[in-house]
This record gives structure tokens, C-alpha cells and sequence, in this order.
């Protein structure tokens, strides 16, 4: 299987500016590869660092020492020290985030909120607004509500949309920071089937999940981040 993400001793410390420049080392050592087709659950107590793994890839923290290699349009680069600009380039074309809470834009209806990413990857609105339609049924977001913006929608509802919204690219590589949060059983089957179809399609997957169950039914391996703890 073609190797994805391969992180070769990335390191994090926090710097507490405004508490004096405290140093605050949180992992050192991070070695672990994601290939395509499989998901990589993050394991370990609460702190121990798994939304900061995930943020130093997707480019959200800054990453402190080693190689966080990805594999975009077939080429190995490191987005450790890499220019914004190709940062950037690599979130539109190969990473996607699903983050817990969605940040939604006020006035932008939840269809057209999911059916951004295929819009800007180039597909025509209407091929875009009829998967995000797709999509928003199959995560139970009544029709009613698809042509509101999702600001008013419940914590659950919200999430839904931000789910739809991560999934619906193409991405190769997809990183989950506990999609199925806040969500019932219904819908977190759902979502538990949307990683398999993502994997079907050959995507990587990182994801951060807490509920035991969940984290049997998606994980092909876990990482634990334990081993990866900085001392202070
Ligand atoms: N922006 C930040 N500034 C300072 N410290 C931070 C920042 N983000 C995270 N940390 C610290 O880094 C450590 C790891 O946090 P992180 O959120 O990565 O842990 P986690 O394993 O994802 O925890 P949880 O399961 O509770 O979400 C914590 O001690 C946290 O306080």
C-alpha cells in the first residue's frame, strides 16, 4: 500500500508568551506512517497530544523539529518548514480536516456550506449542490433546513454538516478529530460508514476518536501518543 502521510520524529513545544516564555514541551519522536486505504486511530489520556499531531500536519501548528511528509499529486513533501503558500496548496488538493465544531459562514446555506470544497476543486454547482444534497440526507439533515445557514442548527446538526462538508472531497488523506463527538448512534453508524467507504476508495485516514466502540469499528492499527510524550 502507498505510504501517505510519513512523519519522521516531529516534535511540539508550546511557548507561553504571555507567561513569561514558559516552555511547554508537549511530544518529541513522532514516527508513524498512514497508508492509503487504512485508518490510524491516535491514542492515549487527554493531553497527551493528539490534536496537536493533527494540527502540525494539517499546518494549524507550527511543527518543531523532524519531517511531516505527505504524498501530494504522487510526490513526497514535507510540510514541516514548508511555505505557507504550498501549505495551503496541499489543504486545498490533498488534506482534509474534519474538526469537531464547524465554522460556519454566516448567511451561507448548509447545502452550499457542504458543497463548497467540490466547487473550488472545480465541479459545476449543480453536479456539487446534488452530492451535498446526497450527503445531508444520508447524515438525516432535513431537506428544510438545507437552504438555512447552519449557524442556528444544533450542536449535533452542526456537526453533521461539518461531516458532510469533510467528506465530501476527494482528498486523499482525511484527518479526524473526533467526528462522532456529539452525534447518536444513528447517525455516528453513518459516519462509521462513510470511513469505510473512504477507505474503499483508498483514502488515508488519521482520526482522534474516544468512544471505545467506534475506535474498534474504523481503526486498521492505533498509535499510541503515550510513547511519544515529551518531558519537561
Ligand atoms: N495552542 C496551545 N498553546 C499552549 N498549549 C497548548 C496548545 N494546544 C495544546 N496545548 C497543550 O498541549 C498539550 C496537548 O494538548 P492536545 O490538545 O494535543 O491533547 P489531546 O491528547 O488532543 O487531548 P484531548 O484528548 O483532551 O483533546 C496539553 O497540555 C495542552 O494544554
Amino acid at each position: 500500500m502507498t505510504v501517505m502521510i510519513d512523519i519522521e520524529n516531529a516534535e511540539k513545544t508550546f511557548t507561553m508568551h504571555l507567561q513569561g516564555g514558559i516552555s511547554l514541551p508537549v511530544v518529541r519522536g513522532v514516527s508513524f506512517q498512514v497508508k492509503a486505504g487504512e485508518c490510524v486511530v491516535l491514542s492515549g489520556p487527554s493531553g497527551a497530544g493528539k490534536s496537536s499531531i493533527l494540527k502540525m500536519i494539517f499546518g494549524n501548528y507550527r511543527c518543531d523539529g523532524g519531517r511531516i511528509n505527505v504524498r501530494h499529486h504522487g510526490e513526497m513533501i514535507n510540510l514541516a518548514g514548508a511555505e505557507p503558500r504550498a501549505v495551503l496548496t496541499a489543504r486545498r488538493e490533498t488534506i482534509g480536516y474534519v474538526s469537531q465544531f464547524l465554522r460556519a459562514v454566516p448567511r451561507v446555506a448548509a447545502l452550499d456550506v457542504v458543497a463548497e470544497p467540490l466547487l473550488a476543486a472545480g465541479v459545476s454547482r449543480e453536479d456539487a449542490r446534488a452530492r451535498a444534497g446526497a450527503l445531508l440526507g444520508r447524515l438525516n439533515i432535513p431537506e428544510r433546513l438545507w437552504s438555512l445557514p447552519p449557524s442556528t442548527f444544533s450542536g449535533g446538526e452542526q456537526q453533521r454538516v461539518n461531516i458532510a462538508r469533510g467528506f465530501i472531497s476527494d482528498v486523499p488523506i482525511l484527518l479526524l478529530d473526533e467526528p462522532t463527538a456529539s452525534l447518536d448512534a444513528a447517525n455516528r453508524a453513518v459516519v462509521v460508514g462513510l470511513i469505510a467507504a473512504k477507505k474503499r476508495d483508498g483514502a488515508a485516514m488519521l482520526a482522534i476518536v474516544h468512544d471505545d466502540e467506534i475506535r474498534a469499528e474504523i481503526a486498521d492499527r492505533t498509535v499510541d501518543v503515550t510513547t511519544f510524550a515529551a518531558a519537561a
